[in-house]
């Protein structure tokens, strides 16, 4: 299936410049969420994970189907202040603003193999910071999954060595 025709492209959202890449029209159609997912749970079992992590919101909802397809667990990386019990933090910059990412400090069991999925890599940091909590709580990121990379803006090299797949290029 070519996933691209699914996702639509807002010139200038949220701000002047930035090419906005929507992946709710992907969600949206039943085979084509599936089929994205599908791809996701392959890698997810080659690489062993045994917990899938995933940052607010989006990373939610690429991660959460991908759990329950493999019975395994899901752990959020949220915002400051939305997660109750006592948690650690990162910050890290965005394409268009920054912010800090936080998680449960029971989030994750030392060792255990994590597949870290949200759906876009653009800059990269994101995905640093969700895998330096990680690493911090003892996890071993096995892989990093998205829908979509924005490939000139090289988030890859943000995070050195570590598998990452991507299911559609810009
Ligand atoms: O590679 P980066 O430059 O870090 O950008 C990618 C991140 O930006 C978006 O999330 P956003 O922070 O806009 O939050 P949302 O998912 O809640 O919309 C997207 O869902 C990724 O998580
Ligand atoms: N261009 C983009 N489109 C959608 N989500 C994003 N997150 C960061 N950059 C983005």
């Amino acid at each position: 299936m070519d996933l691209k025709q699914y996702v639509t492209t807002v010139e200038n959202w949220p701000k002047e410049g930035i090419s906005f890449k929507d992946i709710t029209t992907i969600m949206d159609n039943g085979p084509a969420y599936k089929y994205a997912t599908d791809q996701i749970v392959n890698y997810a079992k080659e690489l062993g994970a045994e917990i899938v992590v995933g940052p607010e919101a989006r990373g939610f909802i690429i991660g959460c189907p991908v759990a329950y397809a493999l019975e395994i667990g899901f752990a959020p990386v949220r915002k400051p202040g939305k997660l109750p019990r006592e948690v650690i933090s990162a910050d890290y910059g965005l394409e268009y603003g920054k912010d800090t990412l936080t998680m449960h400090k029971d989030a994750i069991k030392p060792g255990q193999k994590v597949l870290i999925c949200d759906d876009l890599l653009a800059t990269g940091g994101t995905i640093e910071a969700t895998v330096r909590l990680v690493e911090q709580l003892g996890g071993q990121v096995v892989g990093c999954a998205f829908l979509i990379e924005l490939t000139e803006l090289n988030g890859r090299a943000k995070i050195g060595d570590l598998n990452i797949k991507t299911l559609i290029q810009y």
